[in-house]
């Protein structure tokens, strides 16, 4: 029985790419040094794969910035306009045309958007998307499946190249042209395919992984039809290339008999997220096909549960033989962090947790210890067995109190005492604020100075003392600069944080934190999720210090600043020994205790981020009621313990509100910011036409650029927005956290964005 990795991390293990692609940004490194890094990075990668012994190694899963972005130079997908840029450059295969379409471009008197980022499926990665325009064509731009290929092989390794299938990668893309139709596009992208599958048989290739995780969305008919054309067409044009088609992170239910049809030689299903379509794809596995069973879980960092698995080997072994199976991991392990042998603190992780774990280089080695249990190989099995055991026993997993206070929760404990509108006009008494209040949405510049003093602390160069009071000095510099430009709801500005997770897994029981395990966000940007491992509860107040500070520096609002439970808990890796709904209330219990003593300390606005709550939403549509009641529930369990008069806020950034409105007008938040710039508030719609009653923020500007934006620009933004919604409940804030921008370029948009607001309120008639 074979063994298949379906992708590795890319970040470096000491996240070697961001330092060198950041240090390339800033004219700090020379391109040939950064891809002297870069193909290190490979070439280790592939040796840890090869020593493993690894039969199906993965390439081409390399990025500088993104796997999607790096198709679209592979088969010529190029927004217009970038075409200015094109025109300037020798070379349209040029490092400085694919890092201006990830991150847009400013120079040259040019001034060009970047590609738009979205979540990968469901996970924290984010993704570019390809954007298809009227009279899109295709071309090969950049060959880098193959020369990655040969690249490995002159190493003396030969890999399984790994490309984003062509109709997910159209299906995921967005077509700015209402004209055009998926079926054109696909048949004049498939040549393209067809010269890069063909240049990698050619180069001596005999497995290609085309990843197709829209095999387990819902799919119409017509797109059932897209999958059998294309992969039909590519079969045709490759005799000796041999595909496997990797689906992921869900079930293929409906799709299975697609599927099963297509004619390719192998077909990757994940039974780590959904092991009951096992049963369903061995009833009518073709005899021509092998399956990739994947048993090893790419999406958390637990150690893998060898009996479950080895139940689901027999199980499709009994049915196909073993010759035509291979164990697998159940995605790409660009998920989790790199090796959990770096974890040397044991103050960090203590020996016992630790025991439990698996971070990408050890789940390759059990994939490659199933293969030997296969084999004969007991004691693996028995060790496997015991650590499993030790862990559902262990006395810090289980908190019986914690149990019983979830298991005790009422409906009075989700729902505020009065309704929104005896609310509103409470929190009006009390605030006092103007019509179209101004805020922003939490943090500010987390700058090289601030990171520079966490990382001084750590590594004891300053003492605790010491860092308080460079935060405090922080936070009044903030609030000062709040005040000068006339803000009203002012915020603390989360200096103190490392990350809006971390920081809170950090400070509450049943959570653990890592000392190097990053994981990829988007481009250069990484995250080091906290692992929930037990039953969670706030032992201590975790940001009360800091918002009643920095109330004392001002007789303005001080709005309170948490994570919200949906968030927290979407953004760690999370046990998996109970229901996420489990642990999400028990999450939701301990941030109540944060806002009720943020109450308690004078604290009159509260904002609970859940920025990550459509993230989380299902794949399957059937599955979204379900996952949105607890959600929701959640939340208002999180916040329903105030005051009429303490105004309660929530944040969302990345966010299609039109089919799930319903459930966000059910959080009941008294007022809600979410990102609307991009979409020149088009995303307002849907709160127009559900009559959303609650305050509303939309953004008026793109934090995500560093481009100022002009006062009249956001003044025709409020302008639209007041078309659709009541004018007294709008207010007039950002699109998201000021954590990545600089300060001038804060100062002078935040600055502009007041003089909107002021033009609202001149100009705009309230009743
Ligand atoms: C809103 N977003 C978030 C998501 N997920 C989260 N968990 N958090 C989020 O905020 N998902 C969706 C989006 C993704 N957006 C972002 C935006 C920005 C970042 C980011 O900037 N990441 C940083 C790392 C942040 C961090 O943890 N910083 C630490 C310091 C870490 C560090 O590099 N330390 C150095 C030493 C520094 C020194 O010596 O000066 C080291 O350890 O070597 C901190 O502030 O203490 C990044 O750089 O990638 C991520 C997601
Ligand atoms: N309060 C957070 C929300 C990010 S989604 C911030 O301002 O960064
Ligand atoms: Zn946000």
């Amino acid at each position: 029985m074979q063994t298949n990795v379906l992708g590795y991390p890319r970040i470096g293990s000491q996240r070697e790419l961001k330092k060198a692609c950041e240090a390339y940004w800033a004219g700090k490194m020379s391109l040939e040094k950064l891809q002297l890094t870069a193909r290190q990075l490979r070439r280790q990668h592939w040796e840890i794969l090869q020593q493993a012994g690894i039969d199906l190694i993965p390439s081409n899963d390399f990025s500088f910035y993104d796997q999607v972005l790096d198709l679209c130079l592979m088969t010529g997908v190029i927004p217009s306009r970038f075409t200015p840029l094109l025109k300037s450059l020798a070379n349209a295969n040029s490092p400085e045309l694919y890092f201006a379409m990830a991150r847009g471009y400013q120079k040259n008197g040019l001034d060009i958007t970047a590609m738009e980022m979205t979540k990968w499926l469901d996970t924290n990665y984010h993704y570019l998307v390809p954007e298809f325009e009227a009279e899109q064509q295709f071309r090969v731009i950049s060959t880098k499946c193959t020369d990655e290929f040969k690249e490995a092989l002159s190493l003396g390794i030969h890999t399984k190249p790994v490309l984003l299938g062509p109709v997910s990668f159209l299906l995921l893309g967005k077509i700015k042209d209402g004209q055009l139709q998926i079926a054109d596009l696909l048949d004049r992208l498939l040549p393209v395919y067809l010269h890069h599958l063909q240049s990698l048989q050619t180069a001596g290739a005999t497995w290609v992984q085309l990843d197709e995780p829209c095999l387990v969305q819902d799919l119409t008919p017509e797109e059932h039809a897209l999958f059998t054309y294309a992969y039909t067409k590519l079969k045709a044009g490759l005799p000796a290339l041999h595909i496997m088609v990797a689906t992921y992170f869900g079930s293929l239910q409906d799709n299975t008999a697609i599927a099963l049809q297509l004619p390719v030689q192998a077909l990757h299903i994940d039974l780590a997220r959904a092991p009951e379509q096992l049963e369903t794809v061995l009833q009518e596995f073709p005899s021509t096909m092998l399956l990739s069973l994947g048993v090893i879980n790419g999406r958390n960092i637990w150690k893998n549960d060898y009996s479950r698995s080895l139940a689901l080997i027999r199980q499709a072994e009994a049915a196909i033989g073993t010759e035509r199976l291979l164990l697998a991991t159940s995605c790409s392990l660009l998920h989790t962090p790199y090796d959990l042998d770096l974890e040397t603190d044991e103050q960090v992780l203590t020996p016992q947790i630790k025991s439990w774990m698996a971070f990408a280089k050890q789940k390759v080695q059990e994939l490659s210890e199933l293969q030997q249990i296969m084999a004969g190989n007991t004691a693996l099995l028995a060790a496997n067995r015991q650590s499993l055991q030790e862990k559902s026993t262990a006395a810090i997993v289980h908190k019986p109190a914690v149990k019983a206070r979830v298991a005790a929760l009422t409906e009075e404990d989700a729902t505020r005492l009065s309704p929104f509108l005896i609310r509103q006009r409470q929190q009006e008494a009390l605030l006092k604020l103007p019509s179209f209040p101004t805020t922003t949405i939490g943090s500010f510049p987390q700058t090289e100075e601030i990171r520079k003093l966490r990382a001084d602390l750590k590594k004891g160069n300053i003492t605790p003392e010491q860092y308080d009071t460079a935060i405090r000095r922080a936070i009044i510099d903030a609030v000062q600069l709040q005040e000068s430009l006339r803000l009203d709801v002012l915020v603390h500005g989360e200096f103190e944080r490392n990350d809006m997770v971390e920081y809170f897994g950090e400070q509450l029981e049943g959570f653990v934190f890592t000392q190097h395990g990053w994981v990829q966000s988007y481009g250069t940007r990484c995250v080091k999720p906290p692992v929930i491992y037990g039953d969670v509860q706030r032992p201590q107040p975790m940001t009360v210090q800091w918002s009643s500070y920095a109330q004392t520096l001002t007789t303005k609002p001080m709005k309170g600043m948490l994570t919200g439970p949906v968030t927290i808990l979407q953004w760690s890796f999370v046990r998996d020994d109970q229901p996420r709904a489990d642990t999400t209330l028990q999450i939701a219990l301990a941030i109540r205790d944060e806002v009720q003593d943020l109450e308690n300390a004078g604290i009159k606005v509260i904002q609970v981020d859940e920025p990550a709550i459509r993230e989380g939403l299902p794949l399957r549509k059937a599955d979204w009621d379900a996952y949105l009641d607890w959600a929701v529930k959640a939340f208002r369990v999180s916040v329903s313990c105030v005051q009429d008069d303490t105004q309660i806020h929530t944040h969302m950034c990345y966010s299609e509100f039109n089919d799930i409105i319903d459930h966000i007008a059910a959080m009941d938040a008294d007022v809600i910011t979410i990102e609307t710039s991009r979409s020149q508030m088009e995303l307002l719609e849907a709160f127009a036409a559900f009559r959303y009653p609650n305050e509303i923020g939309p953004g008026v500007y793109d934090i995500h650029s560093p481009r100022v934006p002009t006062t009249a620009e956001m003044t025709e933004l409020l302008e639209k927005a007041v078309q659709l919604l009541p004018a007294r409940n709008i207010w007039v804030n950002p699109d998201c956290g000021l954590k990545t921008r600089k300060w001038a370029e804060t100062e002078q948009a935040l600055r502009n964005m007041v003089a909107a607001a002021r033009e609202m309120r001149a100009n705009v008639l309230m009743c």
